[in-house]
């Protein structure tokens, strides 16, 4: 068997591992990464990119359709043909030369194959052709193997060949009627796109839609899927699944009604990466999530092995996973080479924004664009706090970027320390917004300071303002 010699090894090369590998060799380590499927992983052939083209173009044709004198321009529907051709691009048609050639340009090795841990700092990478090659790491091993979707016991689904998110966003077609099992993100998302492009949606959310974010925003993306034709179907929970002889899918609820469709998707969450990449050889157990400290080293996993990105449950997004990279990339380098290792909360080598500061934005319609904690969770966080709400259709930016723009804001405040702890958008072309939020949560902004912060005029961003006067001074 060929051994090979590297500083770093990171097993997994999606939008983490790379740049785990980016900042290792950026630091003057060599590192390889490992990879089975495309380099670019889940979020960009079957996740964030291709799914995001898919709601743009729709989101667009709305915008215009808000706006006389725009909306007299628009004289057809949504060409479904281009939307999907346009995600086919963002998807890099599932080649992965791009990266490949970036991965060559950063000075990163790629191993292409199975992964497993089979010692400690030691990989063995089996490739398609049944070869294996052993990787020996000098300082550290990464898992950075992300997540898969999760398929729930609900009978007859896995015989249904039931789309999970990865079928939805590389679609080659519409389908006539789609069933969506799920009310999280990626179902929200997913109805919000299959409807725009033409399928009749019905949506099983047993939990609600949207269900950990705020109340409102659950509350006015059901309204919207609904003004859109889509049957969203509170509370059901789907008991079995059967695709019968015609192509039918045929889903039995707990209440006892039946569905029928001709594609069902599955979105009820994730599950990681770590069935089977040796986590026996080394005391952990296959198929756990790698719990993790603040610099991103595996609890009970030696001082050589680290976990980034979904496979450590901290945060299932991108960017949360971007910045542990950046995170660990860096402490592996300080290790490696004597140098101080700042861990303490914000310090250079820890992801401790992961705890209280976390952005994300749901591509709905309405956009939600959230950051930190809801009032619900702040609460159970045992924090005092005041929550303000101000009506976001009644801020005079927002008057003019759309006719009978619908939205609202939420801002949560900890009342002992003046801040701002948690902060929930949900309107028209929100996503750009949150940012500001961001800063003032992880800079820990006082209230009293946020005053002296202007929004401008006519902006939809005078929400600040329109949150402050509320809340008072
Ligand atoms: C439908 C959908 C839409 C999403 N949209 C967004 C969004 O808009 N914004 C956002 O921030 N997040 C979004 N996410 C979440 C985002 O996709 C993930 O958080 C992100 O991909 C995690 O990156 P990762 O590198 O940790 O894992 P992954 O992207 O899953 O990459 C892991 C890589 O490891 C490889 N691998 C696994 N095991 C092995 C092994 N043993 N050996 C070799 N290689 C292995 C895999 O093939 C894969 O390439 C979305 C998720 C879904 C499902
Ligand atoms: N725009 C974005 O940022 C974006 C978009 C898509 C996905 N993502 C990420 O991908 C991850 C996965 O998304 P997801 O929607 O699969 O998970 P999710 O955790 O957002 O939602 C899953 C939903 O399914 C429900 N559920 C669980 N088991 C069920 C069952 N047996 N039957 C019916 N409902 C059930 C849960 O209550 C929950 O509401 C998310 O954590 C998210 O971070 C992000």
């Amino acid at each position: 068997m060929t051994t090979m010699e590297y500083d770093v090894i990171v097993i997994g090369a999606g939008p983490v591992g790379e740049n785990v590998a980016d900042r290792v060799v950026r630091g003057g380590l060599t590192a390889a990464v490992v990879e089975r499927e495309l380099v670019g992983g889940e979020c960009s052939y079957w996740a964030c990119m291709p799914t995001k083209a898919l709601l743009r173009s729709a989101s667009a044709l709305r915008a215009a359709r808000q706006l006389p004198g725009a909306r007299e321009a628009v004289t057809g529907n949504l060409d479904a043909a281009a939307v999907l051709a346009r995600r086919d691009s963002f998807a890099s048609h599932w080649e992965d030369d791009g990266q490949v050639s970036w991965l060559e340009s950063a000075g990163i090795a790629l191993h292409r194959g199975q992964g497993r841990i089979s010692s400690a700092r030691v990989v063995e990478v089996t490739g398609a052709d049944g070869v294996t090659t052993r990787l020996t790491a000098r300082h550290a091993v990464v898992v950075a193997t992300g997540s898969s979707a999760l398929l729930p016991d609900i009978p007859g689904l896995r015989e249904a060949a039931a789309w999970s998110s990865r079928e939805a966003a590389s679609a080659r077609s519409v389908p006539r009627r789609l069933a969506i099992i799920g009310g999280g993100v990626v179902a929200a998302e997913m109805a919000t796109a299959f409807a725009a492009l033409g399928s009749s949606v019905t949506v099983l959310a047993r939990d609600g839609v949207l269900p950990s974010a705020e109340p409102f925003a659950g509350e006015l993306v059901t309204d919207s899927l609904r003004e859109a034709g889509v049957s969203v179907r509170l509370g059901a929970e789907a008991v079995a699944v059967r695709r019968d002889d015609s192509g039918t899918v045929r889903i039995e609820t707990a209440a006892g009604d039946g569905i029928e469709a001709d594609e069902v998707l599955v979105a009820v969450g994730r599950t990681p990466n770590t069935q089977d990449i040796g986590l026996d050889r080394i005391g952990l157990a296959p198929g756990a999530w790698l719990a993790v400290d603040d610099t991103l080293r595996v609890a009970g996993g030696g001082e050589w092995l680290y976990a980034a990105g979904d496979v450590n449950r901290r945060v299932l997004l991108t960017h949360q996973g971007k910045y542990q990279a950046r995170a660990v990339g860096d402490v592996i380098v300080a290790r490696a080479t004597g140098a101080t290792v700042e861990d303490g909360r914000w310090g250079r080598h820890v992801a401790t924004a992961d705890e209280r500061a976390v952005p994300q934005v749901v591509f709905t319609d309405p956009e939600v664009a959230s950051v930190g904690l809801t009032a619900a969770a702040a609460e159970a966080a045992g924090l005092r706090t005041r929550v303000v709400d101000y009506d976001l259709g009644a801020v005079a930016g927002s008057t003019l970027h759309a006719d009978g723009y619908r939205g609202h804001a939420r801002m949560v405040v900890d009342e002992d320390r003046k801040v701002i702890v948690g902060l929930t958008l949900a309107g028209p072309d929100v996503a750009e917004l949150i940012h500001a939020a961001t800063i003032a949560i992880v800079g820990e902004v006082p209230l009293d300071r946020l005053w002296h912060a202007v929004p401008a005029y006519p902006t939809v961003s005078e929400v600040w303002l329109r949150l402050l006067e509320a809340y008072g001074r």
